[in-house]
């Protein structure tokens, strides 16, 4: 089971770089795990939000795998516990096994579509976190997932 992680935005700071980093390679290995990172659409100071996320979604849709699970990653979305989580990935893994694509919009948010076509709308928090640190805390919670269906210590529950 491959995860593909589509994010709309960049890491601009070094230390977001080397968080990313860091917990992209720990989850390498347990999942093949590719992060597609899009360019953020201008004009969005200018008012037109809508077509700006319009054509970012086009953009994000385009390199969603038609196959698989996508869940999007939205602060009004649901909230799963660590060990659900890894339920939910456990339970793909062995009944599912569908691929995983995961979506993470940009400073304006994700064109509605997203969330239509949304097998599962995940919130980290109600809070709203910069798209930088949204990559980061899902990265660490896959991470943390991974270990805690092979029983690994890092979970400590
Ligand atoms: C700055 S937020 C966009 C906020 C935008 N105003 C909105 O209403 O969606 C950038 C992206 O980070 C992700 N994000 C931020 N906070 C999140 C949270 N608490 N749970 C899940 N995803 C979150 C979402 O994918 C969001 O589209």
């Amino acid at each position: 089971m491959k995860l593909r992680l589509i994010c709309v935005g960049k890491l601009a700071e070094a230390w977001q770089r080397q968080a990313a980093d860091e917990y992209a390679g720990r989850l390498q290995r347990y999942f093949p795990l590719e992060i597609v990172e899009l360019k953020e659409e201008k004009g969005g100071r200018k008012g037109d939000v809508s077509g700006l996320l319009k054509r970012e979604g086009d953009r994000i849709l385009e390199k969603v795998p038609p196959q698989s699970f996508l869940l999007v990653l939205d602060e009004r979305g649901r909230q799963f516990g660590s060990e659900q989580l890894a339920e939910k990935l456990g339970d793909e893994m062995l009944h599912g096994g569908r691929d995983w694509c995961l979506v993470i919009g940009g400073p304006y948010g994700l064109d509605p579509r997203l969330r239509q076509r949304a097998d599962q709308l995940l919130s980290l928090s109600k809070m709203t976190f910069t798209h930088q640190m949204a990559r980061i805390f899902l990265l660490e919670q896959l991470y943390r997932s991974s270990t805690i269906l092979r029983n690994e210590p890092y979970h400590n529950r």
